[in-house]
């Protein structure tokens, strides 16, 4: 899990999950038994999205009415259940990672929540999986978290398979402040995206300081 945003202290971070809708029973259950992996050198346990930006995904998702919703980097599954369970009965998630050992743990919390029968996941590398997809507006909704150098290409890849109007969200835009001073390529491809994204005209797009800073982008 995102440990707390970096841009609050303890006390702060504290309040703010303590002000946000608490996790349920599965969800404390799926972010233990991650902690316990990661804590073991199972993945790492930065890749959680914070409880309270799961919150905040199954917010977004009934806000945006989004019926149709796909996750780029899955993992073990919080932010994929954090969406679907913003979803109407009706609608559907479709999850693409390239990890079957982390995503059988979601497969466990998803069926435990109840949403299994609204996610389908797809196993490959996501730049493969997305382009498999029809090019047609298909979409309401997308949660991109994995690897930070293929975030422009998958952006370029969804615009035309989201409805206008969808919604893009992409997770961890600022880096823990490392956008400022770039260290690495992951930190170089962001801080890239996000002056192009700022000058892009085929998105309405805002910068959010939550968690380790999440880009809305409105499809035009
Ligand atoms: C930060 S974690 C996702 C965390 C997840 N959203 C959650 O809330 O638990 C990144 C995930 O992206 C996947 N991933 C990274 N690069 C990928 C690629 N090129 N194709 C497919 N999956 C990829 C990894 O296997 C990993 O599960």
């Amino acid at each position: 899990m995102t440990p707390q945003s970096f841009l609050l202290s303890a006390e702060l971070a504290d309040h703010v999950r303590r002000s946000t809708d608490p996790p349920d029973d599965v969800v404390a259950d799926l972010v233990a038994e991650t902690a316990a992996m990661t804590a073991a050198g199972d993945g790492r346990p930065t890749y959680q999205v914070a409880p309270e930006q799961a919150a905040f995904l199954t917010l977004l998702t009934r806000i945006a009415g989004a019926r149709w919703a796909v996750e780029i980097g899955t993992f073990t599954g919080l932010s994929a259940l954090a969406v679907a369970r913003g979803l109407p009965e009706d609608g559907g998630l479709l999850c693409l990672d390239r990890d079957a050992h982390w995503t059988d743990v979601a497969r466990r919390y998803w069926a435990r929540a109840g949403v299994a029968e609204r996610i389908e996941l797809r196993l490959g590398e996501a730049a493969e999986l997305l382009a498999a997809l029809p090019v047609r507006p298909t979409f309401d909704l997308a949660f991109v978290d994995a690897d930070k150098t293929g975030y422009a290409g998958y952006v370029d890849a969804l615009h035309p398979r989201m409805h206008p109007g969808g919604l893009l969200v992409l997770d961890n835009t600022l880096r823990a402040g490392r956008v400022l001073d770039p260290q690495d390529d992951d930190d170089r491809a962001i801080a890239a995206l996000n002056a192009a994204l700022a000058a892009d005209d085929r998105f309405d797009t805002v910068l959010l300081p939550l968690a380790n800073g999440l880009t809305l982008l409105r499809v035009r």
